[in-house]
């Protein structure tokens, strides 16, 4: 999978990715209302109203970015009518040639792993009759349980031609808490890098990187650079440009000299960016998707110009 992802990046030349992490506090208010009408204040009325909220922006970015990546948390909130959203939305940006990365952060022991697996990059067998139910490309990964616990996520991302990106060091302010601590005079991030590469050894594509990547936070940048070294064939997804504060230059280091290496996502920046006062002067509440796309073009020549 990690090809198809490369081969989209230098197709867009824009290692953008726009994270659809939808919120009712910016879905504008004609669109609420007008899933409201149709459904009530409704969890179905939420969820039908972030899918629609999403399809227009897809319709806008999906020429420009290689990826989207929703995030599964704001759509699971709402519970069966959540998840048919997240699900609707994984197969509109697909059916737009878009690379999904499904933002799921999971963890748990090998055997239930494996029914995360099989649903989320893999098959369900039903008494003989297979189905694909969330069709993602790529999922996140937490690796707090250790590789038994990866391992049934590696087993189907050879099988059915999906990729990972497993936690090494987050974007937030305490991820230091745990992922700095020394261990054996070496920050755990550190021996969880080293980690991750080896496990992607299995997976490496026809340009040189694993389909098993790693989640490196923007927000720390000299960590970034430590890890890029240390991690020559893994591709980084990096959280935390904008709305987080990181800035492309705070990312560079993600990068390898040419331009591949990372994927950088922005959520809040790109779809709420009609709300934002550098984008309200030239865009109305309407417009929301096409203010979107300006802030997709701004990411990219911004990134652009730092590679
Ligand atoms: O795995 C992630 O994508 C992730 C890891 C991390 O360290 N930090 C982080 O912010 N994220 C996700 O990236 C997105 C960031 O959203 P914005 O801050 O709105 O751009 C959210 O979906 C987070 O859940």
């Amino acid at each position: 999978m990690i090809d198809e992802l490369i081969g989209k990046i230098k197709e867009t030349g824009n290692p953008t990715v726009v994270g659809l992490d939808p919120r009712l506090d910016y879905i504008p208010a004609f669109l609420r209302e007008a899933s409201y009408d149709r459904f009530g204040k409704t969890l179905e009325g939420a969820a039908q109203s972030f899918l629609d909220f999403n399809k227009a922006i897809i319709d806008e970015i999906h020429d420009l970015v290689p990826a989207v990546k929703p995030q599964v948390a704001m759509y699971e909130q709402y519970g069966a009518e959540g998840i048919r959203a997240y699900i609707d939305t994984i197969r509109y940006a697909k059916s737009k040639g878009l690379v999904v990365i499904g933002d799921i952060k999971r963890s748990d022991i090998a055997s239930t792993a494996e029914a995360y697996s099989d649903g989320h990059i893999g098959q369900v067998d039903v008494d003989g009759q297979a189905h694909t139910v969330y069709r993602e490309d790529f999922i996140t990964l937490n690796p707090y349980l250790g590789v038994d616990s990866i391992e049934p996520y590696l087993g189907n991302c050879d099988r059915f031609g999906k990729g990972l990106f497993i936690l090494v060091k987050t974007s937030n302010p305490n991820s230091g808490e745990f992922q700095d601590l020394l261990v054996d005079g070496r920050p755990l991030y550190e021996i969880v890098g080293a980690k991750v590469e080896a496990w992607g050894e299995k997976l490496l594509g026809a340009n040189g990187y694993s389909s098993v990547g790693a989640v490196v936070g923007a927000t720390h940048s000299q960590q970034g650079i430590e890890l890029r070294k240390l991690m020559p064939r893994t591709y980084f997804l990096v959280p935390g440009y904008g709305a987080q504060g990181a800035t492309a230059e705070d990312l560079a280091g993600c990068f390898n000299k040419d331009g591949l290496g990372a994927i950088v996502n922005s959520s809040r920046g790109i779809i709420a960016a009609y709300t934002k006062k550098e984008y309200k002067a030239d865009f109305s509440e309407k417009d929301f998707a096409k203010a979107a796309r300006q802030a997709v073009i701004h990411m990219r020549d911004d990134l652009n110009r730092v590679l």
